[in-house]
């Protein structure tokens, strides 16, 4: 059942229906790690939703999260009113809780992938089974979650990232994610390739990357402080509008600039424990380069955001963002 999903998803010997009902609607399995709900009734206010994580194996607050989300609707406390698609991304990474186990599978979600091997096989499977969802609700407005946890400490510990995109985000997103208690919102400048971008660039999704906290194993997470985001994903769930907060409180940055690594002796020049929206002046030498040479600030301050010299060469090691005026009502 519903329960036993998450569990079964992780250990392929134990068996589990590939497809059933429960109180409020239908379960199908239609891929590894990719759980279809149906509900019996769909209210007037429902999204197609997906809610995916694991994207990142080591990532496991969002599996905890969404494992709640389907006990209530097993046990019948919550009332399915919305199709949702349930993923959890990288099965293998999150078997070995490590971030992924041959690359970020988190940059590969582009059509025409040409590349080979698990992640990217699993990427074009993911891609599939999001387009086959979208086009089967075609009527219903489109929304995708992509639920994940930062590697590093955050002046802000829970917050979005806005994929670029052509589309426009709607105003009341931001509403509701200030009242799932998000501290922050992060506006991408340019394609980036992730799972959420996929979902606004391809289908005009309403879509984000969640951070949700700080990377931590199984049963550490701070659950309680996710009850918020709990509760929005729970509304979105019973297909009825979820609540509102109010937004003017909510900072919010914009990339300027995406630092990448070029070289094998690629260097960050700040400590290892710096938080995520830490701010550094100008002139300040926030990297360096074996390929590239020195990056420092120019002449307007910028905060770091997921720095980390310990990725692929010619991958991201940080986004530098700046602040800017929250989007027009
Ligand atoms: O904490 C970190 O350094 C990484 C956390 C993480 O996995 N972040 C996502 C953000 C995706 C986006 O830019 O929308 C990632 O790097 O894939
Ligand atoms: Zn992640």
């Amino acid at each position: 059942m519903l329960g036993e999903w998450l569990d079964c998803t992780l250990d392929e010997q134990r068996d589990t229906s590939r497809q059933g009902t429960f109180a409020s609607g239908r379960f199908a399995i239609s891929a590894p790690g990719v759980l279809r709900l149906t509900p019996h009734r769909q209210r007037p206010d429902a999204h197609a939703c997906i809610f995916s994580a694991a994207i990142h194996g080591n990532e496991t607050a969002p599996v905890e999260l969404i494992g709640r989300l389907l006990s209530a609707l097993e046990a019948g406390t919550l009332t399915l009113g919305a199709p949702v698609l349930v993923i959890l991304g990288n099965i293998p990474a999150l078997k070995a809780q490590q971030r992924f186990v041959h690359t970020n599978l988190n940059r590969l979600f582009e059509r025409g992938l040409s590349a080979s091997g698990d992640e990217p096989d699993r990427a074009r499977e993911l891609m599939a089974e999001v387009d086959r969802f979208f086009d089967d609700y075609a009527e219903l407005p489109r929304l995708h979650y992509d639920l994940h946890t930062a590697i590093r400490a955050s002046l802000f510990p829970r917050f979005v990232v806005e994929p670029y995109a052509d589309s426009d985000t709607h105003s009341e997103q931001w509403r509701w994610l200030a009242a799932a208690d998000m501290q922050a919102v992060l506006h991408q400048h340019q394609h980036s390739w992730t799972f959420s971008h996929y979902s606004k660039h391809y289908h005009g999704a309403q879509s984000f990357t969640f951070e949700l906290g700080r990377v931590a194993p199984f049963g550490e997470n701070d659950m309680a402080a996710l009850q918020p985001m709990l509760a929005l994903i729970s509304r979105l769930g019973e297909g009825m509008p979820p609540e509102a907060g109010a937004t003017a409180s909510v900072p919010y940055f914009r990339v300027q600039h995406e630092l990448m690594r070029h070289g094998d002796a690629f260097t960050l020049c700040f400590a290892d424990d710096t938080p995520n929206f830490t701010r550094f002046a100008p002139g300040t030498c926030l990297a360096k380069d074996d390929v590239s040479g020195e990056f420092r600030v120019g002449d307007t301050p910028l905060h770091v955001v997921f720095p980390n010299a310990n990725v692929e060469t010619g991958a991201r090691a940080a986004l530098l963002v700046a602040p800017c005026a929250p989007p027009a009502e």
